[in-house]
């Protein structure tokens, strides 16, 4: 069941169109992500979700209610990620998480919480004073301090280190776990394909893709990439471009290596060929494209 609905949402910041008619919904358990590049609308997107703008035209509802007319219901529902400049640095740990349960009528255990999140032993440390991951699993327990059923993180693990990034990627699949929906905008393929069910790819203030991670690599042009130096040359190299699949051939470097973009019947028709000649493929690599070759492909480049 949907948790969020968003229905050709449309934003302009002073007539230039953020957000172009964007459409997703979310359901009750997901982890779903916004993929985009720089400037794409993701940020305005979410911030509609949370209510925190208001969509010039276009329908959001989380939970069945709208984020704006509703908006204390929904600020109770959902949990937000306060960005860095939203704490005071001399708040400590334990009085940042006592402010915060108090906005909520039925707050969770907040030390029960900071124990998940690995804080109890920083509790009378100052904010500014926190590494980057421990300000970040400070901002996961106040976004889910109002026991939300959705919480909302965008670029949670910007600017962390890959060791403080996988420990965040653990919570958060513990968040689901424990029931939550999470709305989650990253810019890391990787991270968008280890955690998300879903994935919207959003480009020049619209949804160019949505799919599953695994759903939006096998949908990009070539996704495997088989590449080799043949132990004497292909009589005529056109026939690699007619084998099943094949999307593009390319030959470079003085030994004559060939890497052919196609699929898993591609693959195997490329075997099948050389061997029907008598060649060897030396060093052969058969390689999956990645989501960053499957984003690439659906973004947009601006020249
Ligand atoms: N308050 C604002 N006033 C004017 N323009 C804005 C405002 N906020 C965002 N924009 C513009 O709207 C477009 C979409 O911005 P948004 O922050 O939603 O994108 P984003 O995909 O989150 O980008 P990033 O990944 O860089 O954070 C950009 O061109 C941005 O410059």
């Amino acid at each position: 069941m949907p948790i969020i609905e968003v229905n050709e949402v449309r934003k302009a910041y002073g007539g230039r169109l953020a957000v172009d008619g964007v459409s997703f919904h979310v359901d009750e358990g997901e982890i779903f992500g916004i993929l985009g590049p720089n400037g794409a609308g993701k940020t305005t997107t979410v911030e509609c979700v949370e209510g925190l703008r208001v969509p010039d035209a276009g329908t959001v509802r989380v939970a069945g209610l709208d984020p704006v007319t509703d908006r204390e219901q929904v600020t109770r529902l959902l949990g937000a990620q306060l960005q860095e400049s939203g704490l005071q640095p001399k708040l400590t740990v334990r009085e940042a998480l006592e402010l915060y349960s108090s906005f909520y009528p039925e707050p969770a255990d907040r030390w029960a919480l900071a124990e998940r999140l690995g804080l109890d032993a920083h509790l009378d440390r100052r904010f500014g004073k926190l590494s980057g991951g421990q300000k970040q699993r400070l901002f996961i327990a106040l976004a889910l301090i109002g026991n939300p059923k959705v919480v909302v993180l965008d670029e949670l693990t910007t600017g962390l280190d890959p060791r403080a990034r996988r420990d965040t990627w653990r919570l958060i699949e513990e968040v689901r776990e424990n029931g939550v929906t999470v709305l989650l905008v990253t810019h890391f393929m990787e991270e968008a394909q280890r955690l998300c069910d879903r994935v919207a790819v959003i480009d020049k203030g619209r949804v160019v893709a949505l799919d599953t991670p695994a759903g939006l690599i096998d949908r990009s042009t070539g996704s495997t990439v088989i590449s080799f130096t043949p132990s004497q040359p292909l009589p005529d190299t056109g026939e690699l471009s007619r084998l099943p699949g094949a999307v593009s051939v390319s030959a470079d470097g003085p030994d004559g290596r060939i890497t052919v973009h196609g699929d898993d019947d591609t693959a195997d028709a490329v075997i099948s060929l050389l061997a029907a000649h008598g060649i060897t493929a030396r060093q052969l690599r058969v390689l999956e494209t990645s989501l960053d070759d499957a984003f690439l492909d659906l973004t947009e480049q601006d020249t």
